[in-house]
């Protein structure tokens, strides 16, 4: 049964998107059978992947608000991985949610529907703490959480762990850190280099030891409708993704080991 991980932060632009893609693709290169998600109205992980976010014909917002039976209907098919896409429609989910039963729950009756055809299940969060990311939180196994090496890394982490915390409490007991990963490292400042230190003492032993450097390639790629290991396979952003794919392989074999 595949595991389900939520890349998770309210902040806008921290590489939530970016590395959803390209750890997907990664995946998918290691031999895995994989599903994205994408669960934000900007449809940026539907465009990164090649496809356009206004044709499609069945959206992640037909199934979880419209009632659209038939999940496989949404799923395309990439030449690397399954994709559920999302477009502005996703949007009134938010308003069209509150009145529904069960509406932070109405993500997770989706993707448990397929959860059996893949190994791993992507889900990328919108920059918001709402009932969206609520839905994401509640269906997802694990979070991931991608930090850009910034002044403000860390500002606004004490909401979504918060939020996190709520979600544990009362609807997703289970969900568990994925990993902290940090993000457009850049080793020729102290900036980046000191955001390391104080991530690391923040998060002890939950950081990962791939870095994901700034990479121009990783932010042309998208244009081009390819994840990195096609657009740029030698690239520094294409190891640091292909490396975190080894670490969460290696973990999550792990971490089956020890149940
Ligand atoms: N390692 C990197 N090096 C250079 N550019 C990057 C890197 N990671 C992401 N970018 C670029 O930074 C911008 C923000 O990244 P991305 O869209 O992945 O963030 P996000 O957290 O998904 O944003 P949002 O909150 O808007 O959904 C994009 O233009 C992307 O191409
Ligand atoms: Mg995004």
């Amino acid at each position: 049964m595949g595991k389900i991980i939520a890349f998770a932060n309210q902040k806008g632009g921290v590489g939530k998107t970016t590395t959803a893609i390209n750890l997907a693709a990664a995946l998918f290169e290691r031999g895995k059978r994989v599903l994205l998600c994408d669960f934000d109205p900007q449809g940026n992980a539907t465009s990164g992947f090649g496809v356009d976010p206004r044709s499609l014909k069945t959206s992640i917002y037909d199934l979880i608000v419209a009632d659209e039976p038939d999940v496989k209907s949404a799923i395309v098919s990439t030449k690397w991985v399954d994709l559920i896409g999302a477009n502005v429609n996703l949007a009134g989910a938010e308003l069209d949610l509150i009145m529904m039963e069960g509406r932070e729950n109405r993500l997770k009756g989706v993707l448990d529907r397929v959860r059996e055809e893949y190994d791993y299940i992507f889900i990328d969060c919108p920059p918001s703490l709402g009932l969206l990311t609520l839905n994401c939180l509640c269906a997802a196994d694990s979070f991931l959480v991608p930090l850009q090496c910034e002044y403000y890394a860390l500002e606004g982490l004490s909401q979504l762990m918060t939020t996190v915390r709520m979600v544990k409490k009362s609807m997703n007991p289970s969900l568990a850190l994925e990993g902290v990963l940090l993000t457009m490292f850049d080793g020729r400042t102290n900036l980046s280099i000191q955001v390391v230190e104080e991530v690391k003492k923040h998060f002890p032993g939950e950081v990962f030891s791939s870095v994901v450097p700034r990479n121009v390639r990783l932010s042309e790629a998208p244009s081009h409708g390819k994840p990195i290991t096609d657009y740029d396979r030698m690239c520094r952003g294409a190891e640091a993704y292909l490396s975190l794919a080894d670490e969460i392989l290696k973990k999550n074999k792990q971490e089956k080991g020890r149940v």
